[in-house]
């Protein structure tokens, strides 16, 4: 599991830690980290430390300091590093003192640092890190600007200045580094677009600090291969989970196919369908349970342990009764329930429905209703600007789990205190048509053969985004969760597809587990 931890969790703990340690200790355990994976970095490009140009964005505050130490250490292996102060003044004494002793120059002068960056190898944003307050400031913007246009590869000090560190929130520009390296605990924005987008790949580098339960996380292969169902010799199709799907309508039979194609490959023993497109579904899927009496409703429809509502339903009359009938106390309390897509804005339309068990698979716009239902406006950029607020908001307002689908899916569970799940797999290519209904087909299936709802969105989501991966790399296996998306040799895809990876994403979860 990847940890995250707040701004304020991160002070407290490292307030602990310095009044223990001799001063500077903290810095120099950070710059250290730093300076090697910057070392590597210009190893790979540049074949060597000695001789590359590295240019140093320095800030007024500590974030400065790491990034002036490790170019002093840097320096003293042979690069020509030159620190472009942002607020010379207030710029970290001994840090400067460091770079200087080591051979390093400064500058203040804003075309000089430009041209600096503009022949660089390495730039190293030292700008602002958990101290930041608001997006960049107009000075800073010629240099970042400057550094997203040259060939160097921008390497973030503790996170790519102008991101929330708490959020992930972007409010005008900010940096965007290839890496980050990041000191003591991962930090929420570096987890949750747009931040994460910004952020590249995430080394951490420990620094000894002592940390409390986890604002955010996000899974990893061995959290996801260690919750996965495994049936053992003993079970049997009720055993394994029965999940039924209620879905689907004349005018959208494909959202019932597509979500009774992943729940048949989520794990659980067997799918019930109840809905308008029966012949559609066992058409494409012969082995789904189409119950006698289906057309009475859910109840009639057999034993079931997770109901999946929503998908291509519509906003009929017969959408209205079915989303009734799973709410209102029709079908056992104990059973949990998914509601996604159309049964999401009916929902909307009652309000807050608290029941045991329930999951909610909004994207931004269903997001942006279901909020309007409770009496909360926003709008869809602001959730997808702030997905971990909104996400945790509806939670708590729905009192109950929600998974909120996008660019970086976010799953909150009903607790304010407990952590968010952050997924770290997926491709901008699954936004396409029938993707979420794919995903709740599989979310319900895990949550027949048990998981609980946290587990059971975050898990789906984790393989959802694999399969994704997978299909658009057109079958090869996709690499292991945190590398990010949009890697070349992705290509166009089908939610289909998707559903049809979803063997292949399991697999390579379980195998390297
Ligand atoms: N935590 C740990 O254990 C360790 C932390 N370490 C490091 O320390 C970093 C935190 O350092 P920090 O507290 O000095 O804050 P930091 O991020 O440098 O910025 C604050 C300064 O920036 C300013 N400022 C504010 N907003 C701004 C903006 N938008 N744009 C521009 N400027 C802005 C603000 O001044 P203001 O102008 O507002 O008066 C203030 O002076 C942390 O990220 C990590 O790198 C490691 O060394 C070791 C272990
Ligand atoms: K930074």
């Amino acid at each position: 599991m990847r940890y995250a931890h707040t701004v304020e969790q991160v002070r407290a703990a490292e307030g602990a830690l310095l009044a223990r340690l001799p001063e500077g200790a903290l810095m120099q355990r950070a710059a250290a980290g730093l300076a090697a994976t910057c070392a590597g970095l210009l190893a790979e490009s540049h074949g060597r430390v000695y001789g590359s140009r590295v240019v140093l964005l320095v800030g007024s505050g500590d974030n400065g300091g790491d990034a002036l130490f490790a170019g002093a250490r840097l320096a003293a292996r042979g690069a020509r590093v030159c620190a472009v102060l942002l607020a010379p003044e207030q710029a970290h004494r001994a840090g400067l003192a460091a770079l200087r002793q080591a051979g390093g120059v400064l500058t203040e002068d804003q075309r000089d640092g430009c041209a600096e960056i503009a022949r660089a190898d390495l730039v190293l944003d030292g700008i602002v890190g958990i101290g930041g307050r608001g997006g960049l400031r107009p000075g800073a913007l010629p240099y970042v600007r400057a550094a997203a246009e040259a060939d160097a590869a921008v390497v973030a000090v503790d996170l790519p200045s102008g991101v929330d560190a708490d959020t992930g929130e972007v409010s005008g520009e900010a940096v965007r580094a290839a890496v980050t390296v990041t000191f003591g605990t991962h930090k929420p924005g570096l987890l949750v677009d747009p931040g994460a987008e910004h952020a590249g790949v995430v080394r951490l580098v420990p620094i000894g600090i002592g940390v409390p339960p986890p604002a955010a996380e996000a899974l990893q292969h061995a959290d996801v291969a260690a919750l996965l169902p495994r049936p053992t010799g003993e079970s049997d199709k009720y055993r394994r989970g029965v999940v039924g799907v209620a879905a689907g309508s004349a005018r959208y039979p494909g959202a019932a196919v597509l979500a009774v194609s992943a729940a048949l490959h989520g794990g659980a023993g067997a799918v019930r369908y109840v809905g308008a497109a029966a012949a559609a579904v066992v058409a494409a899927h012969p082995e789904t349970l189409v119950s006698e009496g289906s057309a009475q409703g859910l109840k009639q429809a057999g034993r079931v342990q997770a109901w999946v509502v929503g998908p291509g339903l519509a906003d009929g009359e017969d959408a209205v009764r079915t989303l009734d009938q799973a709410l209102d106390a029709a079908l056992d309390p104990d059973v949990p329930l998914l509601l996604d897509a159309d049964a999401l804005r009916l929902l909307a339309r009652r309000g807050p429905a608290p029941r045991p068990g329930l999951l909610l698979t909004p994207h931004a716009g269903e997001a942006v209703a279901l909020l309007a239902g409770a009496g909360v406006e926003a709008t869809r950029e602001q959730v997808e600007a702030a997905r971990l607020r909104y996400a945790r908001q509806l939670a708590e307002l729905y009192g109950c789990t929600v998974l909120l689908k996008g660019s970086t899916t976010v799953v909150a569970g009903p607790d304010p205190a407990g952590p968010v799940r952050v997924n770290p797999t997926g491709t901008p290519w699954l936004g396409t048509a029938g993707s979420g209904d794919v995903l709740s087909g599989l979310a319900g299936s895990l949550l027949a053969a048990g998981l609980a709802p946290l587990d059971a969105g975050s898990v789906a989501a984790y393989l959802h985004g694999l399969a994704g991966r997978t299909a658009s790399l057109g079958g090869a296996a996709a690499g292991a969760g945190g590398v990010p998306a949009g890697v070349g040799g992705e290509g166009p895809i089908s939610a289909s597809e998707v559903a049809a990876a979803l063997p292949a994403a399991w697999r390579s979860v379980t195998d390297r587990a």
